[in-house]
């Protein structure tokens, strides 16, 4: 497999000289094309800010994210994001499909292309029939699900999402997690993901990488060895997904533990 992200030796520290205060501290990863890796870490240890700084809207203090040999110096074209809160990441003005065709404009696709993207990703999240309707008349989840075709109408080389399932109820959030297993597996996408939800993070992942509490560094890179085939009820179940989730509660607590102690 082909490396697509390369992080290393990424540092930042907001505001300047040694009173600044230090989110992020000596971190190097890679996420191969085609896997699915999540981000597990506490409240306020730097998820988002490892994220900016991968999307290029925030410069690091030190070191670089390359995405598929290239530095990250600007958001890269081919990067997409896809935010917590979707009621203020889609335009109320626009329709489902003119909420997936706009990042598409931009780009110099025929017009043809575009509505085909379009109409292709929204059939890959099932809003197919939804295309004209407004965001405000759609639920929760089914905004989050144009939030994603979007994401996806560009073809991404690496999807970005920031804890993209917060929002939502549990019912809504486990379909939401099925159909992003489902896409990015027939589609062959590379997904980072990052999230505080410990059982979340095993249930989707081929790789669970946990985060120290602030300033953020990787304590552990754990392979999920679950079936490709998972089920929120039996894969939740299974002694395996029980034995990770534990592993990856008790590095979390052990690393908390620390923190508080000094
Ligand atoms: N612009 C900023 N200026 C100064 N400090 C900041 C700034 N943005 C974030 N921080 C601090 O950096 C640390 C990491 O913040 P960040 O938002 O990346 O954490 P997070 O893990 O995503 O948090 P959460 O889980 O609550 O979403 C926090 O202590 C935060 O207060």
């Amino acid at each position: 497999m082909a490396t697509m992200l390369e992080v290393s030796g990424l540092n930042h520290r907001f505001g300047g000289g040694e009173s600044g205060h230090l989110a992020i501290r000596e971190l190097s990863f890679t996420v191969e094309s085609g896997q699915l890796a999540c981000i597990v870490g506490p409240s306020g240890c730097g998820k988002s800010t490892l994220l900016r700084c991968i999307a290029g809207l925030l410069k690091p203090s030190e070191g670089t994210a390359n995405l598929h040999g290239d530095q990250v110096s600007g958001v890269p074209e081919d990067l997409a994001v896809v935010f917590q809160d979707y009621s203020r990441s889609l335009f109320p003005w626009l329709t489902v499909a003119g909420n997936v065709e706009f990042p598409l404009r931009s780009r110099r696709l025929p017009r043809d292309e575009r509505r085909d993207r379009v109409r292709q990703a929204l059939e890959w999240v099932g809003l197919a029939d939804a295309q004209r309707k407004f965001p405000w008349q759609l639920s929760g989840g089914m905004q989050q699900r144009v939030s994603i075709a979007r994401a996806l109408a560009s073809r991404p080389a690496l999807l970005l999402m920031d804890e993209p399932f917060a929002s939502v109820d549990a019912q809504t959030r486990f379909e939401l997690e099925d159909l992003l297993r489902r896409v990015q597996r027939e589609q062959g996408s590379t997904v980072l993901l990052v999230t505080h939800d410990i059982d979340e993070s095993v249930y989707l992942a081929d790789r669970v990488l946990v985060l120290s509490s602030s300033p953020a560094s990787i304590v552990a890179d754990l392979p999920v060895d679950l079936p490709e085939q998972r089920d929120q009820i039996t894969t939740r179940e299974s002694a395996e997904f029980v034995a990770l989730r534990g592993e990856v509660a008790r590095l979390l607590q052990k690393r908390a533990v620390v923190t508080e102690a000094g």
